[in-house]
């Protein structure tokens, strides 16, 4: 079957894109070029100036099965196994959710605040919680050099994934990562903790699109019968781990503001700014806690 596939680059391309437009993928020719490159280790431009460059019959057979995985409805950055956030590489892996553009939100948001704790302090402590890939905790490091982090998660295949991110990037003298079940293991004072947490009710799950239902780990999804037992959680504890002037950053599902900022503003914080994804939807909530 492998053999079907044109041998030369701009055929190669050109036949991608249609094996994709007749799944229905949709969009065939991104992903096709994605699929195309990343296998050949060739280019735009080489696709462009070179459109014959004979592909190896390796390669070839890769970019079959990726195409045939890719139809069948795997999101393409598991096959890839990378996905870029925040100008980073970073690995995924079955146990990781996808790190997603709204979530750069998250980063921006708290970006002046790490500097200005670096300044002042001369490091900045960031405690990651559910960190994934460690999209957070890496993107603010890679942004000030006198940040330190830790990554905490359940699950020991993330943070194995995130040791590797952090290793490939240059980062991992500045990143630790607990195995935890939120504070459970953590110890010390953080100038922020910032959380991306599972925040989905519980029976909403089985409503999402095929590519996150069957591909992101539920554990990274499941939020509770509400989906918001780790707001209630990270609330409640955060208080012995947070420096007296510290900030509390959570990513939020676009419907959960006011009940977020409510079990919040219960265990005693205050509003430190709101912040909306490119899509206009509320995607960030700071908090600092109340003065006396
Ligand atoms: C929505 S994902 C966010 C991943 C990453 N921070 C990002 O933004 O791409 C939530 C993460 O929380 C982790 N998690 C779920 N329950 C947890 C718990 N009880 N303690 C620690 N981490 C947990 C999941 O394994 C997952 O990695």
């Amino acid at each position: 079957m492998a053999d079907q596939l044109p041998e030369t680059l701009g055929p190669l391309l050109r036949e991608a894109q249609a094996r994709l437009a007749a799944a229905a993928i949709d969009d065939p020719a991104l992903d096709a070029r994605l699929i195309v490159e990343h296998f050949s280790g060739t280019t735009r431009t080489q696709a462009i100036a070179d459109p014959e460059r004979k592909i190896d019959e390796s390669t070839i057979a890769a970019i079959f099965d990726a195409l045939r995985r890719r139809a069948g409805g795997e999101p393409v950055h598991r096959i890839l196994g990378y996905r870029e956030f925040y100008g980073l590489r970073l690995s995924v892996s079955p146990e990781t959710l996808e790190p997603r553009p709204d979530t750069e939100t998250l980063v921006e948001a708290m970006l002046p605040f790490v500097r200005a704790v670096a300044v002042q302090e001369g490091e900045c402590r960031i405690l990651d919680l559910g960190t994934g890939t460690g999209a957070i905790a890496l993107a603010l490091l890679s942004a000030v050099p006198a940040a330190i982090a830790t990554g905490v998660d359940m699950s020991a295949g993330a943070l194995a994934t995130a040791g590797r991110n952090a290793r490939q990037l240059g980062l991992a003298g500045r990143f630790t990562a607990l195995q935890s079940d939120w504070f459970e293991k953590v110890s010390g004072r953080y100038h922020v903790i910032a959380a991306n947490p599972p925040y989905i009710p519980s029976e909403d799950i089985g409503n999402l699109q095929d590519e996150v239902r069957n591909f992101d780990p539920h554990l990274a999804l499941d939020g509770g019968a509400d989906g918001l037992n780790p707001y209630r959680i990270i609330a409640a504890e955060a208080a012995r781990f947070l420096e007296t002037d510290g900030r509390i950053a959570v990513e939020i599902g676009h419907t959960q503001h006011d009940e977020v900022s409510g079990i919040f503003a219960a265990a005693g914080y205050m509003p430190g700014g709101a912040f909306r994804d490119l899509g206009g939807n509320d995607r960030v909530i700071v908090f600092e806690r109340t003065k006396p």
